[in-house]
């Protein structure tokens, strides 16, 4: 069985639902966003989550699932008023294709090109393709190919909010002795990762020059996530805590116990030019495991 459909989701979003022998998947086409992957395999629990609040409305960002920051991460770095995490999460995207793998996995492509919107907030021409692989394990793959005349840069990330049981039970592990920048404070002297991460305040922190392997461990679903990058030296882990809860509209006040973003990037200083007809493909691998 591999069964995909297009449906009308919240406020008429057109949401891909995708349904196969291993998995389940939801993804919004617009943002390009999964919203939900659920693996067949028993006790397996939702992998993403989206807070109950989200906002379905044009111009905004979708609270949960994997948002697409593109072309750059973070704040403006004009500082010019643009959209805070880039403009490729407030856009609708094209649907190019689904496919069967010989495998039974299912392959979902959509894709981004400059438009006359586009070119007012970042002047430059580029295709943006997004390949989502529900399978066994989800993958993503996010190629930039740059259309212009001139070398660009960009910063990324895919901004994944991770569906967990409790805040208080949850640990990310392999960043241990890693450095980060703290956004929570105005410095960016880099501060030394010891051991693993444990989240009981606000957490903003980007980790330069990280491995491609770390692991969510979700004691109270009694899960794990494999999180397996390619081309990413950078992990972003978020979590707002109650007082950031508090501050957003789109995000009940309890919701952060119920999440986590660790987040595959390239940001800071790892900035990616490209030159043109020259592309740039950042991957992600996800493996949901079952613990004791
Ligand atoms: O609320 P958003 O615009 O989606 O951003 C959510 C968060 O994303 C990242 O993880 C950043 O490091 C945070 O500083 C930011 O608050």
């Amino acid at each position: 069985m591999n069964k995909s459909v297009l449906a009308e989701g919240k406020n008429g979003f057109s949401m891909l639902q995708i349904d196969n022998k291993f998995a389940t998947a939801v993804i919004s086409l617009y943002g390009a966003q999964v919203l939900s992957y659920k693996p067949k395999t028993q006790d397996a629990k939702e992998l993403l989550f989206v807070s109950d609040n989200a906002y379905f409305e044009q111009g905004k960002a979708i609270k949960g699932g994997i948002p697409i920051c593109w072309p750059w991460f973070g704040d403006d770095p004009l500082n010019s008023g643009r959209p805070a995490h880039g403009f490729a999460r407030n856009t609708l995207w094209q649907h190019e294709s689904t496919t069967a793998t010989k495998q039974g996995e299912t392959q979902v492509t959509l894709s981004l090109n400059d438009t006359a919107t586009t070119q007012t907030l970042w002047p430059h021409a580029f295709k943006l393709t997004l390949i989502v692989t529900i399978g066994k394990t989800l993958h993503l793959s996010l190629q930039t190919i740059n259309m212009d005349n001139e070398t660009f840069t960009i910063t990324q990330a895919l901004h994944t909010y991770f569906a967990i049981g409790d805040i208080k039970h949850t640990r990310v592990t392999g960043l241990d002795n890693i450095h980060y920048i703290d956004k929570t404070i105005e410095s960016d002297i880099p501060i030394k990762q010891i051991g693993d991460i444990i989240v009981d305040q606000e957490v903003d922190r980007i980790y330069t020059s990280s491995p491609s392997t770390t692991t969510l461990v979700d004691e109270k679903n009694k899960q794990q996530i494999s999180i397996q990058s390619s081309a990413s030296n950078t992990t972003v882990v978020w979590n707002p805590w109650a007082n950031g809860a508090a501050k957003m509209a789109d995000l009940n006040d309890d919701g952060y116990q119920y999440f986590i973003c660790v987040e595959t990037a390239n940001a800071a200083s790892d900035t990616i030019e490209i030159a043109p007809n020259e592309s740039f493909e950042i991957g992600v691998e996800y493996t949901v495991e079952q613990i004791n």
